[in-house]
């Protein structure tokens, strides 16, 4: 299949509204977050993250990025309180990232752009039956997320960025298991939170952002392993994807909380 939205010119993000007129929508994501602007909300609670390695099963190149899939069924991965009212499921994993490392996250902090952005998506397993029901609704989706610099090497990345091998044309897939999550995350648990969207079609207004507010640090060459994946199928002339960012959107009078001073 065909997607009928990318990242180029022709099909880029400027041109999404034509088939998803809700990219023009009130809660649409990224954002750029002003730190300044960010209410301390003392009510937040620290977030609860209990992912199991046992959960990750396999590894996909969906055409414009590679996702790790989770098999929600048994041993689920789950985030809880913070700022979400339900215990959420972690649906996949993905990340987004730039042709050069001076941009490539999909939301900003004060203006700066990091070099990519680990998704972690989960869905409301308390209200829904799945991703697909959830994502129709405002409080069906939790995305926690995780800036990437550029530094040293990062160990729990490694595994991911060594699989990509296997994945390296359009719709290949495999096995990735015994994977833990939360090798992925920084520190701090500190972290921004705001109501918003999908960031690429269907552009859904279903998501709980929570932002964690100090990035992981991966290598130059691990990100560059990121852009040698391709959105072209086997047999097909080889174009890696090189860009896979949303532009930041209107705030549109949101609020965006802060569980740290
Ligand atoms: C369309 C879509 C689906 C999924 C699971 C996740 C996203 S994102 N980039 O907002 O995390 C977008
Ligand atoms: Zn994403």
């Amino acid at each position: 299949m065909s997607l009928n939205w990318g990242y180029d010119s022709h099909n880029g993000p400027d041109q999404w509204h034509k088939l998803y007129p809700i990219a023009n929508g009130d809660f649409q994501s990224p954002i750029e977050i002003k730190s300044s602007e960010a209410k301390v909300d003392e009510s937040l609670k620290s977030l609860s993250i209990r992912y199991n390695a046992a959960s990750l099963k396999s590894l996909v190149n969906v055409g414009h990025s590679f996702q790790v899939l989770a098999e929600d069924k048994e041993n689920p991965s789950v985030v809880s309180q913070g700022p979400l009212k339900a215990t959420y499921r972690l649906n996949q994993f993905h990340f987004h990232w730039g042709a050069s490392n001076d941009f490539g996250s999909e939301h900003t902090v004060d203006g700066k752009g990091y070099a990519a952005e680990l998704h972690l998506v989960h869905w409301n397993s308390d209200k829904y039956s799945s991703f697909a029901e959830a994502a129709k609704n405002p409080d069906g989706c939790a995305i926690v997320t995780v800036f990437i610099k550029v530094g040293s090497s990062h160990p729990g990345l490694q595994r991911v960025v060594e699989a990509l091998k296997l994945i390296a044309a359009k719709g290949k897939q495999a096995a990735f298991t015994n994977f833990d999550a939360s090798t992925l995350l920084p520190a701090s648990m500190d972290y921004w939170t705001y109501q918003g969207s999908l960031t690429h079609p269907p552009l859904l207004e279903c998501v709980t952002w929570i932002i964690f507010k100090e990035p992981i640090s991966a290598s130059s060459e691990q990100i560059n392993l990121f852009r040698s994946i391709l959105s072209s199928a086997e047999g097909e002339k080889m174009c890696p994807i090189l860009t896979n960012y949303r532009p930041i959107q209107p705030l549109k009078g949101r609020e965006v909380k802060a569980s740290f001073q």
